[in-house]
């Protein structure tokens, strides 16, 4: 199905010809990505492959050098306000409010997506309760660890109640029992009929916890579909290897 007109609004995120050079590098070349709403979507790919290039595309934070998306047949790019109100975004690696403590940065999060006082209120206190973070809410972020600024940064992406949540490595420096809270909350999120997109370099994780999976290598879409069509058989990771190589056996390092 090609989706350049009327892409369809069952799809809660589709790429159609997503580029985008940096310099004289590509880092993303026409990129088509049809996510299914209701799916639990792992995008994976070496370092480097454009996992966070083409993320950040697909949810109107970087402007394609070509190409398009939209989040629920909302163009991205030509209606982005309506776009962002269906989506929340845990992106990896920008600079926060860091001087806020985390209940203030989850209210200002709430507040600027135009929710009532009172319902951020309610909101960002049920969100800190669920990522652990009740007491350490009233301590500046600055102050946080990687986890613990992770874990505030979903809150904020989840509190306006999106359709689609777009994390970036969402696992990523945040310990195993957090962690396990983070997926039954997703897992939870997916069931009442949310889409989660998530990038991750754990392809077990990935495995055991996505639906769908698309594989992402140099700059370009080499696999996409369900796990298990993805992985025809085999391990994701034994699969992942095959399909985007770089092995280097039997190149050592002698003088070790
Ligand atoms: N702002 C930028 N300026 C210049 N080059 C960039 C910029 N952002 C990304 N790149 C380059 O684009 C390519 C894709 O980067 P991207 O961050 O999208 O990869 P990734 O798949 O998310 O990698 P990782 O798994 O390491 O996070 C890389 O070669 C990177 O060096």
């Amino acid at each position: 199905m090609r989706a350049e007109n009327a892409p369809d609004p069952d799809f809660a995120l589709v790429a159609r010809a997503l580029t985008k050079r940096f310099g004289d590098r590509l880092a993303l070349q026409g990129l088509d990505l049809d996510v299914p709403a209701g799916s639990f979507f792992g995008v994976v790919g070496p370092n480097g492959a454009g996992k966070t290039t083409a993320l950040s595309m697909a949810t109107g934070l970087l402007r394609p050098d070509h190409g398009r998306a939209w989040i629920h047949g909302v163009d991205v790019w030509q209606r982005p306000r309506e776009a962002k109100s269906r989506v929340g975004v845990l992106a990896d690696g920008v600079r926060t409010f860091d001087r806020l403590s985390g209940a203030q940065l989850v209210t200002y999060a709430g507040l600027l997506h135009g929710l009532d006082a009172d319902v951020v209120a309610a909101r960002t206190a049920d969100l800190l309760r669920v990522m652990d973070l009740a007491d350490a809410g009233r301590k500046p972020v600055v102050d946080y660890s990687a986890g613990m600024t992770k874990k505030v940064l979903l809150a904020a992406a989840m509190v306006h109640a999106p359709d689609v949540l777009v994390l970036d490595e969402p696992f990523e420096a945040v310990d195993p029992v957090s962690a396990a809270n983070i997926r039954d909350i997703l897992h939870s999120y997916v069931e009442r009929g949310g889409t989660v997109i998530v990038s991750s370099h754990v392809m077990d994780l990935v495995q055991r916890m996505c639906s769908h999976v698309a594989v992402i290598a140099e700059g370009r879409l080499v696999a996409s579909g369900t796990v298990d069509e993805v992985r025809g058989g085999q391990d994701l990771e034994e699969r992942f290897v095959e399909l985007v190589g770089g092995r280097h056996a039997g190149e050592g390092l002698a003088w070790l």
